[in-house]
């Protein structure tokens, strides 16, 4: 994990008069397939940016872990219970709603058939993903999948 976390200020982020706000740590799961595809779920209706696409996951509660949280989590919105998970990568997001840190993990072991509590609906995608509009701090991190998925690839003869 060797990013630096910035500060990514999404629709102006938050009033914050000079005060700093308190971070919500949030725990969001990249379920990666066998085929190399990603999972994406769209925002249920009643939360912020409902609608917008993003990975499955949500805030931690208190004394979790994030790879607890994120076991509770993907059980309740999706219906699969993960195996471990470690954090990836992590960002810093300041949305008017709230500051959040989003700690990644990508997941690659899950049991249980995805189930969408929540009237989200779901797709797996490959990159680029064509699923929009995707929720402003989830963007970044397509973009750092892609920029893995490139150093992984073969060079070309
Ligand atoms: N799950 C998830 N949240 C994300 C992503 N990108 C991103 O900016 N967020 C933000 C949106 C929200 O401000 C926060 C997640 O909070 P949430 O409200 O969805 O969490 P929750 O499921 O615990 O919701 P609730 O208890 O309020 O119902 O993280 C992402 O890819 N996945």
């Amino acid at each position: 994990m060797s990013q630096t976390p910035l500060v990514l200020v999404v629709d102006g982020g938050g009033t914050t008069d000079g005060v700093q706000r308190p971070v919500t740590e949030v725990a969001v799961g990249i379920l990666v397939d066998a085929q190399g595809r990603y999972l994406l779920t769209s925002r249920p209706p009643g939360k912020v940016y409902a609608g917008y696409w993003e990975f499955p996951g949500g805030k931690l509660e208190t004394g979790e872990s994030v790879e607890q949280a994120l076991r509770r989590e993907l059980q309740e919105e999706i219906g699969v219970t993960i195996g471990s998970a470690v954090v990836w990568r992590h960002s810093l997001v300041d949305y008017p709603h709230a500051l959040v840190r989003l700690n990644f993990c990508k997941v690659y072991d899950w049991s249980g058939a995805l189930h969408m509590h929540e009237g989200q609906n779901h797709c797996w995608e490959r990159l680029p993903v064509s699923c929009e509009p995707v929720l402003p701090g989830t963007v970044p991190v397509l973009a750092w999948l892609a920029e893995e998925e490139a150093g992984a690839a073969p060079s070309p003869c």
